[in-house]
This record gives structure tokens, sequence and C-alpha cells, in this order.
């Protein structure tokens, strides 16, 4: 067996990283600031482990960049440890051998702020420059100043300079295609973009040599929460979406060391009855360098909707450090948001359940998309989730088991839920609930009937039923002796095929007959709970598409009527018509269907009523 070593010819290796290894050029800068951060970084550490003589003055650290438009470059200068001639020459013409990643093997739990780790970044400058020039002085002592100096090639020059003070300059000499980075305004919002709360004082300089300082080194997510106020946590809010007038409702603050290391800031914002799942409007961090705002896989979709920072060290990022690759630590530290979000919930239901309630209308949207989409969410959710009646009261759960359990049954003996969508839209149906003491629920959200079946499936013992899907006394069965049908069979069957016959084609509707009381109307129209929830289910809550909405509907005949009586006897099928269309048109107009034409011919026909009425009087 022979063993050989596989060599990289740099010819082919160098455009492979000018062009194809990071997607977006703009990563440059991100990667040559966090180069000179990490120069600066390190020089604090081996103060620290007392490997350097030098006393270091921290209000000097900083880094500087500069534009300077007329020669086209780009300069980014850094007082961190510099490099030895040597170290250039392993370092940076050694391509993927990190520096960072040696120094972290060797300094271990001092070094874990360190953000260099495959030794790549470096050659994104070649992404928009034509030429980079390296001026660097290391710490150590009686070294020399080093020029290094590549037009893009693998040819490279090195010569010793004129001596500097410690630390590295990188001049980048913009290409052509890339003159949209001399903008100053370009790199102000792209240092904002990636390099907001880097570790280290960052500074832009103007044309006019004016610094503006970029970033905060100290965000609050790195702090122990025991010595953060609510007005800091409000304050950080505001600088991380300085448009945003909104104040966030409330936050959980993440921090854990073990058995991975992750801190943040998850906040709540005002969220609308909707399903608007806007991602992007949290962000990730690796030691305090801004990664992505793509964070499918860390947090669940349904956490989306929250705004705010996470940062951990532990994420695996690709090679283009733009990205991560999904893992089980990943997979983890999902499960620890998702508990920790759910935590943070209970104890502010538990807390002040007043103001939980008040917060609810913003929240319950977040908290519904959880309970359906993720299984360890739904579980701890039950404690917490409230519901509303139409009286204002909130009840969980198992609350409202209790308060229903002996009144609000079906004839299986489940407990059931009424609940309504609309108050205005099924206000008939709500008062015949109310009229017999019944609690209804408002569940308004596009997510309800999600909601509801998953909550039925987990619950045996309860059944939720809009109020409309039934007569009141057909969904709760109310132990009241049944009604028998004032109609013979024969007459049933009469109507039923009049009605089908000379009024029903135009709706679609079903006809169905019923044994209601004497004071309950001639007709009811319904759909069903089951058909509807189906229906809301597929189209996601979006209210059943206006041109097959009727085909769900049922006209429920009360067979009990005075009214039906009085058309079986009417001989004349002209009068038996119109007055099944009359009280037809009230019961359409009740639920809000009579529409178009058939509005018109019945307000116009109640109109002339009215007239010839009262020329009679007059
Ligand atoms: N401004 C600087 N000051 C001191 N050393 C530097 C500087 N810039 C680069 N280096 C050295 O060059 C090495 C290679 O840098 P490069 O950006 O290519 O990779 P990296 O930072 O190690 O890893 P990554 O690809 O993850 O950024 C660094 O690890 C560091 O040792």
């Amino acid at each position: 067996m022979e063993n050989n070593k596989i060599s990289v010819t740099s010819d082919n290796i160098f455009p492979i990283i000018k062009r194809f290894l990071y997607s977006d050029q703009e990563i440059f800068l991100r990667e040559l600031v966090s180069n000179a951060t990490d120069a600066i970084l390190k020089l604090k550490i081996l103060e620290k482990v007392k490997e350097i003589d030098e006393v270091i003055n921290d209000n000097l650290l900083k880094i500087k960049i500069k534009i300077n438009k007329k020669n086209n470059t780009i300069h980014i200068i850094d007082n961190g440890i510099g490099m030895t001639k040597e170290e250039v020459e392993k370092y940076i013409n050694k391509i993927a051998f990190s520096g960072a990643e040696e120094f972290i093997q060797k300094y271990q739990d001092n070094a874990s702020s360190i953000i260099g780790h495959f030794g790549l970044g470096f050659y994104s400058s070649f992404m928009v420059a034509k030429k980079v020039i390296i001026i660097t002085q290391s710490y150590i002592k009686n070294s020399y100043t080093v020029l290094w100096s590549c037009e893009g090639t693998p040819k490279f020059s090195m010569v010793e300079t004129e001596k500097r003070e410690r630390g590295t300059e990188i001049i980048l000499f913009i290409n052509e295609d890339s003159k949209e980075f001399l903008e100053y305004n370009r790199i102000l919002k792209l240092l904002h973009k990636y390099c907001k709360f880097m570790p280290i004082p960052i500074f832009l300089f103007s044309e006019e040599e004016k610094e503006i300082r970029i970033n905060n080194i100290d965000p609050i997510w790195k702090k122990n929460p025991i010595h953060l106020s609510d007005k800091d946590y409000l304050n950080f809010y505001h600088e991380l979406y300085p448009k945003h007038l909104e104040e966030a409702l409330f936050w959980a603050h993440l921090n854990i060391d073990h058995p991975f290391h992750l801190t943040g800031i998850l906040y709540f914002p005002k969220i609308e009855n909707k399903m608007n799942v806007q991602k992007g409007r949290i962000h990730l961090y690796k030691n305090q360098v801004y990664i992505t705002d793509n964070l499918k896989g860390i947090v669940p979709d349904f956490l989306s909707l929250l705004k705010g920072i996470i940062d951990s060290p532990d994420i695996p990022l690709n090679v283009s450090r733009s990205n991560f690759q999904l893992n089980t630590s990943v997979k983890n530290i999902s499960k620890y948001i998702i508990r920790k979000i759910a935590d943070k919930l209970n104890s502010m239901f538990k807390k002040d359940r007043k103001n939980f309630q008040k917060k609810w209308e913003y929240i319950k949207i977040i908290i519904e998309y959880g309970m359906i989409s993720t299984k360890n969410f739904f579980d701890k959710a039950n404690n917490f989730f409230i519901y509303l009646t139409i009286n204002g009261e909130f009840f969980t759960l198992e609350e409202l088991k209790e308060k229903v359990k002996n009144s609000q049954k079906n004839k299986d003996e489940k407990i059931v839920f009424l609940y309504t969508s609309d108050k205005e839209k099924q206000y008939s149906y709500i008062k015949e609930a109310e009229k017999r003491s019944y609690e209804v629920l408002i569940l308004n959200s596009p997510l309800t009937a999600h909601l509801i079946q998953k909550l039925e499936i987990t619950h045996k013992d309860i059944s939720f039923v809009r109020v409309d899907s039934d007569h009141i006394d057909k969904l709760i069965d109310n132990k009241k002796e049944k009604y028998y049908s004032e109609l013979s069979e024969k007459e049933k069957e009469d109507l039923k095929n009049f009605i089908n016959k000379n009024l029903i084609k135009e709706y679609e509707f079903s006809v169905k007959l019923e044994n209601l009381s004497k004071i309950d109307p001639p007709f009811l129209i319904i759909i069903p709970e089951f058909i509807r929830r189906m229906r809301e289910i597929s189209t996601l809550g979006k209210d059943i598409i206006k041109h097959d909405k009727e085909k769900f509907y049922q006209l429920i005949v009360n067979t009990n009527h005075i009214l039906m009586k009085k058309i079986l006897m009417e001989p004349c099928n002209t009068i038996k018509k119109e007055l099944i269309q009359e009280a037809l048109n009230f019961t359409l107009l009740s639920n809000n269907l009579l529409k178009g034409k058939n509005l018109i011919i019945f307000i116009s026909k109640k109109i002339e009523d009215l007239t010839n009425q009262s020329k009679s009087i007059v």
C-alpha cells in the first residue's frame, strides 16, 4: 500500500477562494475587521497570561477604517499583535492555515472570543481588490516591519520597510467593478450590519478625517440579567431597531454555559392577529460578529415572529461564515430556545396574570403557531394558553373545563366549548347561547381551526363547535324533552321537495328538516363544524372562497314552525313560493348572505309594501 499526500496547486485554488467561496462580496470588510479585532484580542490575552512585557493601555486599542477615493484604496488599521516575517509566511502565504486556530489551541479557554477559524478570510479581500498590501509590525521586540504585496495571483512580494508602531494596516486597491465600496455610506452601512457589536472600538474616517464610532463593544446580551433594568432592555431594543417606534412588549434573556454557550435577547413585539411570518427579525452573531438573519434550524418558525439577537460560539459555521451547518448541537440549541420562551411565558402568567392577559391579544398568534407546530412547546403552553370569552373573562383550559363541565356536554358526553369567530356576524347564534347561560369563547385567529383540531386530539374529553354550526340545542345536549314533528312524513317529504325544486338551486344549499321548537325561526343557515374546519385548515384560516361558499351551507327547515303548516295548506304555488322566499330572505339577510340582485329585489319589495301601507293610512 502506498501512502501519499494530495497536493493543491495555488494557481487553481486562488480563483476559487476569490470568486466562489463567499456568496457576497461585501463580507470582505467583515473578514478584515474580524482579523483586526482578533489581533487586538490576542494582544490582551497575551497580556493576561503575562507573555508580553508591554503595559497595554486599553483605551488606545482600536481599529480605524479609512477610504481614499483619490487613490481608490480602503485602509483597515489596527494596533494589535501584528505579524513577524515568519508569521506572514506561515499565516498569509499558506492558504487555509489559520493563525487564529493555532492561537485558540494554545490559549484554550482564554481565547474563546477569537473570531478566526478557517484561515481563508483574508483572501476574500481579492473579491473587491486588484492588489492588497499588508504593512505589519509584530509586538515581538527587534522584529522588523514587513510589507507584503500581492496582485491577486499566487505571486507576492515581501520586503522589510520603514519602522512602524505595533499593529497591521491592510490596504485594498479597489478594482473597477467594486468602486461602490469606495463610497463612505456603503462602508458605513456594512460596518453597521456586520460590526455593530464587535468587541474592539471601530472608527470610520471621512475624507475630511472626521471619525465616527461604529460599535457598542459591550452589548447587554453579554451581561448578567440581574444587573439589567427594563430600561436597559428597552434602550437596547431601540439600538437594534432604531427605526421602530413601538416598544417591545417583553423579552427573554438567553444565557447558558452548558452544554453549549449561548447568549442573546429575544423580544416580543406587538403582533397583530395575522399570519405574517416575517423572517430576518432575529440576528445570529458569533463572538459579537453578525453572521446571518436566516436562522432556520436554530429558531423554529413560530419564533421567527420575535425580534432580537442570538450569539453563540458553538454554532458550526460554514467556511464563508455567512451560514451555519445543521447538526445535533444546533438542534439542542433550538430546543433550549423553545424551552426558555415557554418558561418565560409561564412565569409571566404565574407572576402577574392580569398583565399577561393585557398583552394576550398581541402574543396569542405566536403561542398558537408554536402550539400547532412544535410538540415541546404545545405541552408547556397548555399551562398558560388562555381563552377569552365574549364577556371579557379569561380562562385556562382546565379552568374552562371545570366551569362548563356540568352544563355544556354533547350527546357523546364530551365537554363542548362554544366559540365565535366574529361577534357581529354570529350575533344571533351567540344570543341563543347566552339565553341558555352558555360560555362563548372568542377564537378568531387564522390558526383557530388547526389549534382546536390539535387540542381535541390531545384532550379526548373536549370538543369545540362554532356557535353557528348547528342549532344550539343540537350542539349542546340540554337534556330537555325533544320535540316531535307537527308534520307527517308525507308532509315533510312534500315540503322538502317543494323547497328543493323551487328555491334552493340558486344557493346550492343542502336542505335538512329538523323538529325544533315552535318559537325557533322557520329557517336556519348553518355550516357544520367539521366541514368548515377542514376547509379552513386547507386554506389556512382564509374565509371559504366565495364561489364555492354556498355549497357548504345547510338550510335547516323547522318543521314545527307555523309557517310550514301554512305553506303546505296553501293551494296556490306562486303564493307558496313567495312565502318561502320571504322567510328565506330574512334568514339570508341575518346571515349576511342576501346580496346583489336578490338584495335589491327584496328591498324594493319592502319599500313598495311600506308605500302601499302609507297610502292606505293617508
Ligand atoms: N490584522 C492582522 N493582524 C495580525 N495577524 C493577522 C491579521 N490579519 C490576518 N492575520 C493572520 O493571518 C491569519 C489568516 O487570516 P485569515 O483571515 O485568512 O484566516 P482566519 O482569520 O484565521 O480564519 P477565517 O478564515 O475563519 O477568517 C490569521 O489567523 C492571523 O494569524
